[in-house]
């Protein structure tokens, strides 16, 4: 049976806080989950109500915390080095193409540096990342490819245009996704300005399509390797 990870890696505050104290010092007036009941309940400190909190620590005779790791947790991630017989598309808008293509070279070139062969990427051109929904999702449920990357620019103009098509992407790749059952992976840069832009499709802030490509690769893993 799992148990609750470490917390040693984010909550050192809390763990110096808890200790464990025997069954007798339940707190039942305020109804809130007092430290001992964590030997029953799920083991998170997110369940600790304030009080919890004030309770005194005690040194547990182990002097470990019970919120240690066990052997017995499993940790499902996708591997970036497993990529044989991974297929892959990329649906990149043609809109702010002067962004799009070093989106899409960048991702391209991940997918080259990570063994992914070239006969298993197809990319898919759209006019603009409005249309990018409808493509990943025919794409996702074709059962050809084990996740898409959705790449496009949408830039600020002068009208609220900009709003209507950055929350349309956006919603439409996470819909893609959860109809299709296959990752589609957000590569769509969203900015107010073009050197934000520029900064992000191989600037000084990176390319984002490189960084979608290996999210694609470790979320296609993690599908076809552990969650089938
Ligand atoms: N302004 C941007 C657009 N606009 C076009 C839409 O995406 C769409 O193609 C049109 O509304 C027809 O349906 N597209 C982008 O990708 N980026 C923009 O900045
Ligand atoms: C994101 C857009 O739709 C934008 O480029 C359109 O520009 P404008 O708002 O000036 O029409």
């Amino acid at each position: 049976m799992a148990s609750f990870v470490s917390t040693d890696c984010f909550l050192p505050a809390l763990k110096s806080q808890l200790g464990f104290l025997n069954h007798d010092a339940q707190d039942h007036s305020s109804g809130s989950i007092s430290v001992s009941r964590l030997h029953k309940a799920p083991k998170s400190p997110f369940l600790l109500s304030s009080r919890a909190l004030d309770v005194k620590p005690q040194v547990q005779s182990t002097g470990r915390s019970s919120f240690s790791q066990t052997a017995a947790v499993k940790h499902l991630t996708g591997s970036v080095t497993r990529t044989e017989g991974l297929r892959f598309a990329v649906v990149v808008a043609r809109f702010n193409e002067i962004i799009t293509r070093p989106l899409l070279e960048g991702a391209l070139g991940t997918f080259k540096n990570y063994s992914v062969q070239d006969e298993d990427i197809d990319v898919v051109w759209v006019p603009g990342c409005f249309e990018i929904g409808a493509v990943a999702t025919r794409l996702g449920k074709s059962g050809k490819y084990h996740a898409i990357i959705c790449i496009g620019a949408v830039i600020r103009g002068d009208t609220t245009h900009y709003d209507a098509v950055a929350n349309s992407a956006a919603s439409g790749v996470l819909s893609a996704g959860l109809n299709s059952g296959v990752p589609c992976i957000f590569g769509v840069l969203t900015c107010e300005d073009m050197d934000q832009a520029i900064n992000r499709a191989g600037g000084k802030s990176g390319n984002k399509g490189a960084e979608a490509a290996l999210t694609a690769i470790e979320m296609a893993s993690l599908f076809e390797h552990h969650l089938k």
